[in-house]
């Protein structure tokens, strides 16, 4: 069986704190798809740091929920918002070593929603975090109601999703 082939997304966000392609105090999280799952890879950088050479916990968290997040707009072809999200910390992950992530929805719970989980992996290709999370779908009509982005933005986002 042959794998299915990866493909870079777009960048699409300037300034998101995971995924903003110009924010110099993120994380700048890129994501490849393959139609089935969606992975990640970084380096986290030192000033992500919470006990001495440790990746804090909430930056974890927050690689996972953009992990989570991706998959569910790049696989439902959908705005998200984050319903909620589980996270468990297997083993402590340094700062300054690569890591991989991947994301993958395993239900689609109505239309409307849908449940994803994450994990980052050590260079070893072991878990050392994990998430599950529930994500709220919405069309861009209902995604603009709430006025989260300007009308511009909601457009280039909606071309670069699928
Ligand atoms: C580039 C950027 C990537 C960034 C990714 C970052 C991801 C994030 O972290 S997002 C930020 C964190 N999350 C949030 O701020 C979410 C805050 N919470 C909320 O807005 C709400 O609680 C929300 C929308 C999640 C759930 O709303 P709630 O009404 O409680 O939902 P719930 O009772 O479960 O569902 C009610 C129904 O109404 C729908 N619904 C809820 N709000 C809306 C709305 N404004 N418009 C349309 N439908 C809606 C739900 O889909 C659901 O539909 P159905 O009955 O068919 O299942």
């Amino acid at each position: 069986m042959t794998e299915r082939q990866w493909k870079p997304l777009a960048g699409v966000d300037r300034d998101c704190f995971a995924c903003g392609t110009e924010n110099p105090h993120g994380l700048k999280m890129r994501f490849e798809s393959n139609g089935e799952q969606l992975r990640s890879f970084l380096t986290v950088r030192p000033r992500f740091r919470g006990w001495s050479n440790l990746v804090h916990g909430g930056i974890l968290s927050t690689m996972l929920d953009e992990m989570m997040s991706w998959t569910a707009i790049h696989l439902t072809e959908r705005f998200i918002l984050t319903k909620g999200m589980n996270v468990a910390f297997k083993k402590p992950v340094r700062v300054g070593t690569p890591l991989s992530l991947n994301g993958y929805i395993t239900e689609r719970l109505s239309e409307r929603k849908a449940r994803v989980v994450a994990e980052i992996r050590d260079e070893e290709g072991e878990v050392c975090a994990s998430s599950e999370g529930e994500f709220v779908l919405f069309t861009m009509e209902e995604f603009g109601a709430m006025g989260i982005m300007a009308e511009e933005e909601l457009e280039t986002m909606a071309a670069a999703m699928g």
